[in-house]
């Protein structure tokens, strides 16, 4: 009886049919040792493993080459291509007419030798000389009819040989009598061509004439040998593991390694599992395998690709050691901020530009790798437009963008509280300001303005107001970690920098603490352009170049110690690009400021902290403002009303006091901790008991004992 429910199932077929496993086993081993070259097995459709068909659509889908190349489709390019041709032409030119005489002495010299060449050579050729062994051979083998077919063929050649040797002679002759009555220039210029000709003759084979010019460095060609074996190297396990069982086929080179500017260009599929990001981290070992200084290796990631994708481009020449270029506006007359602003230049030696206007900067790294050069390139190239604002903020002091003082609104440079405050201040400022300006912009009618938003031609027009306004704040962590000020100065920030794109604001920021404490992340993620010079971790990375760009393999951690100005620039362009910032040294950014400052004073439009007006800071009352409020509040009184404070405070001292409301009041303090709440007093006036907003002594008190342990802090 069959155990099986369904009864029409046929038992005996089934078990005939039942797959024998030993049996296919033993055929799959026979397989796979028939499998010479050690491959996986495929078990793909026949239909999969077809080579794809040529359609239409994979034809639109394609990549079109541009048709000239990248040195004739930039003017930049093309100015650089004629002037080295120009430059090695004439360098060249000049080296060899130099050393003319001594061309001209070798050539004498070598002349004798010439001479002789060339009469060995005739007395062979008349003679026939090249055949007289084998004629000596037909002697020796006592070979008659072969020594005299051999005698007669030499007699009809030195016959015919002997006739035109004749004539030639007579020839010369001529010659040589005509010239004793040519004129002596062309007696000359016979001597001169015969001791080249003789002189070239008589060259030995191991000396050339001419001395080397130009000694071009040979570089040795990228293969993808080269490239296989670099990465082999690398430790990482992913990829051993595919070589070992594919051998080269584990790496797919997804087009040929060719010339790409001056360097190598390599693009390749990495072995499943395996990210550009891996090969990244590993730049120095993988410069190691290619035998390569470090600055020529630069491995990049597409992850628009995949993430798998590796692009290596092998530059001939190191990046840090190739000569600076000059930053194109040294010695420009001025500069318009709606334009292309020249940043630095990527490792193929082409210009990188950003644009200002609609974007922010934000530029992070460890100290001492060119943030502040970097921030001062959009600053100097700003000032060159007597248009447009600069505020510019160092909270560091280092003075890198010291020059700015002539031309900016606002300045400021110090690692002090009042550095700090002003940098608050301005931030408050530049908050009220965003305001107007988009109050300015919601009036205009849309003809004028059509996205809502700042362009080039308001920016220009007088009255408005909306002229682009650049905000440099460097070391900006200074100001966002600072216990009084830096709380307000993230929140500020970060409605600026989200306000601020569409109504000419443009914010640069620099941080050498790009962590969330000293970043606020509503600020990092708002900025459209990015710039990551060295940082030594993953999320500092991320935090200057966006979430997931460790992960894509854009990866800052890669960069040396001699990559001083070089970074990922990302927001540019589509790909993040590894740039090296122009570097404008202090004498440069003098002169630029300079020149900046006259044009600003023929357009009539220096203002602030460069027209010699100080920029209204409070200081001085903040500094004093809580002794005021301890010696006016006295210690029996734990609770006072704001409004009854401010009264008594400008009773105190009218000069600081007498305009300050209870609003300012409330603003002031609110840096140091105080905050307001509703507190129980009684009306002087009404005699009524109310609750009203005012202040709690003790929060002065104790803000106070901060303030004066931070004051000793620092003065230890
Ligand atoms: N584009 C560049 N090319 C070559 N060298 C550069 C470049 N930018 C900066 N440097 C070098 O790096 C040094 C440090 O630059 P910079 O002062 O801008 O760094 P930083 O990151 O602002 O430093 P810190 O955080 O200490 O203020 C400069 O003195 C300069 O020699």
């Amino acid at each position: 009886m069959s155990s099986n429910p369904d009864d029409r199932f046929d038992w005996d077929a089934a078990e005939a049919e039942v797959f024998d496993l030993d049996a296919a086993r033993q055929a799959r081993t026979a397989d796979d040792t028939d499998d010479t070259d050690g491959g996986p097995v495929l078990v793909d459709s026949p239909e999969a493993q077809k080579a794809p068909r040529f359609t239409m659509a994979g034809l639109r889908a394609g990549q079109r080459r541009p048709i000239l190349p990248a040195w004739l489709r930039s003017r930049d390019e093309l100015r650089d291509a004629v002037r080295w041709t120009v430059g090695h032409a004439t360098h060249s030119t000049g080296y060899h007419l130099l050393r003319l005489p001594k061309y001209a002495g070798k050539l004498a010299v070598r002349s004798p030798r010439g001479v002789y060449r060339v009469t060995r050579a005739t007395v062979r050729w008349l003679f026939d000389l090249e055949g007289e062994q084998v004629r000596q051979a037909t002697v020796r083998r006592e070979d008659a009819e072969e020594y005299l077919k051999l005698s007669r063929q030499r007699d009809r050649r030195v016959r015919w040989r002997g006739i035109v040797a004749t004539f030639g002679t007579a020839v010369m002759l001529a010659g040589g009598i005509s010239l004793v009555f040519a004129p002596s220039w062309s007696r000359w210029g016979i001597l001169a061509l015969a001791v080249t000709l003789f002189g070239m003759i008589g060259q030995p084979a191991d000396k050339p004439l001419l001395d080397t010019a130009v000694v071009v460095p040979r570089v040795a060609r990228l293969t993808s040998e080269i490239v296989i074996r670099a990465l082999s190297v690398l430790g990482n396990s992913g990829i051993n593991q595919a070589l070992r069982k594919q051998g080269n086929r584990a790496i797919a080179f997804t087009a040929p390694i060719t010339r790409d500017g001056p360097g190598w260009r390599a693009e390749l599929d990495l072995p499943p599992g395996v990210t550009a990001g891996d090969i990244a981290e590993e730049r120095e070992r993988l410069a190691s395998g290619l035998t390569r200084p470090l600055g020529c290796v630069w491995p990049e990631g597409r992850p628009e690709v995949h993430p798998g994708r590796l692009v290596l481009w092998v530059g001939d020449q190191d990046m840090a050691a190739a000569p600076l270029k000059a930053w194109p506006l040294v010695k420009a007359a001025s500069f318009d901020v709606a334009k292309p602003l020249p940043f630095g230049t990527d490792p193929r030696g082409r210009t990188v530009s950003i644009e200002l206007p609609y974007t922010n900067i934000l530029i992070g790294s460890i100290p001492g790798y060119g943030k502040t050069g970097a921030i001062g390139v959009p600053l100097f190239a700003a000032s060159l437009d007597p248009y447009a604002e600069i505020w510019a903020f160092d909270f560091k002091g280092t003075g890198g963008l010291d020059p700015l003082a002539k031309v900016a609104a606002r300045f400021a440079s110090g690692q002090d509280d009042e550095t700090a405050e002003a940098g608050l201040l301005a931030l408050r400022e530049l908050r009220k300001e965003c305001q107007r300006r988009a109050a300015v912009i919601k009036g205009l009618p849309k003809t004028v303005c059509p996205d809502n938003k700042v362009t080039p031609e308001l920016a220009r027009r007088k009255g408005l107001g909306l002229h682009w306004l650049v905000v440099g704040l460097d070391e900006i962590q200074e100001l966002f970690s600072h216990p009084e000020f830096g709380k307000e100065a993230g929140e500020l920030a970060e409605k600026i920098i989200k306000l601020g794109r569409a109504l000419g604001v443009i914010l640069l920021l620099a941080t050498q603490r790009p962590d969330a404490k000293s970043l606020p992340t509503g600020v990092s993620a708002n900025a459209g352009t990015r710039f990551c010079l060295k940082v030594m971790g993953q999320t500092e990375n991320d935090m200057v170049l966006g979430t997931s760009a460790y992960k894509n393999g854009i990866r800052a951690t890669m960069f040396a110690k001699k990559d001083k100005g070089v970074g990922y620039l990302v927001g540019t362009a589509d790909d993040a690009q590894i740039v090296r910032t122009f570097y404008i040294n202090g004498p440069t950014a003098e002169r630029i400021t300079d020149r900046a400052r006259a044009l600003r004073e023929a357009a009539g439009t220096l203002t602030g902290h460069a027209a010699g007006q100080a920029a209204e800071t409070p200081a001085a009352r903040r500094d004093t403002l809580l002794d005021d409020v301890l010696s006016v509040v006295p210690a029996d009184e734990p609770k006072v009303w704001a409004e009854t404070l401010v009264e008594r405070l400008s009773g105190l001292r009218p000069d600081a006091y007498g305009d300050l409301t209870a609003d300012q009041l409330r603003a002031t303090l609110k840096p140091y901790g105080i905050t307001t709440g509703q507190v129980w007093g009684t009306d002087p006036v009404t005699g009524r008991g109310a609750n009203r907003r005012g202040i709690e002594r003790v929060d002065v008190v104790n803000a106070v004992a901060e303030r004066n342990k931070r004051r000793g802090d620092k003065a230890a």
